[in-house]
């Protein structure tokens, strides 16, 4: 599988936000993306996600198996947790293992792997930020996605939360996973690719 991204660009309205971008993912690779803000992160996230229409270029996934298209082969975590206040975090995820399918972790063990055992029968409103954070990481380990497109996956986690977000990217690239992760704090994982943003 690769993930590829040939002289991709995107656009906010009618202005162009950014253009040009070109990259190329294996199996076990990632690519942090940095950048001033309003230099396009997360609408580069997004155009890669299908949430966005791609202006100009392409974004591509070889050899993806049973999945299309990068859309359809990704996890993606944007600002909005994507959790109904009203629900319980299991009933929260349970929902996300149901729609995504291809279920992996069940949702007490995602929990307990961002260290919140104990939690997953509170309703998400109840949840401090950054417990809201670590729940919607746990959503990336109820169902399997190869490609991990992140915005901002450290905003609002204690440094304990940061390391355990770090243990378990690595361990999704060790695993032959693709990672994109938009940030403006270090991530912690080793090896991976840089790609900075410029506000045109
Ligand atoms: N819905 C929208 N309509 C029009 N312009 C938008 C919209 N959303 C974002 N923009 C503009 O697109 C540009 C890029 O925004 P984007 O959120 O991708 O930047 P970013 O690099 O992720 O920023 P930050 O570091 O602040 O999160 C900004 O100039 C922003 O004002």
């Amino acid at each position: 599988m690769r993930l590829i991204a040939d002289r991709l660009g995107g656009d906010r309205g009618s202005e162009i936000v950014f253009s040009d971008i070109s990259f190329s993912l294996a199996q076990g690779d990632g690519l942090v993306v940095t950048g001033a803000n309003g230099s396009g992160k997360s609408t580069l996230l997004r155009v890669m996600a299908g949430l966005l229409p791609v202006a100009r270029g392409s974004i591509r996934l070889e050899d993806g198996g049973e999945f299309e298209d990068v859309a359809a082969a990704c996890h993606y975590l944007g600002h909005e947790n994507g959790m109904k206040t009203a629900l319980t975090v299991t009933e929260n995820l349970l929902f996300w293992q149901d729609f995504l399918g291809a279920p992996r972790l069940a949702p007490d063990e995602a929990l307990e792997a961002v260290g919140l055992d104990g939690i997953g029968h509170l309703p998400f409103g109840y949840l401090s930020t950054g417990q809201r954070r670590r729940s919607s990481i746990a959503r990336l380990l109820v169902s399997h996605r190869p490609i991990w497109l992140l915005d901002e996956p450290t905003a609002g986690l204690d440094k304990a939360s940061e390391r355990r977000l770090a243990g378990l990217m690595t361990a999704h690239l060790a695993e032959g996973g693709i990672l994109v992760a938009a940030t403006h704090l270090p991530l912690g994982v080793e090896g991976m690719q840089a790609l900075e943003m410029e506000v045109l």
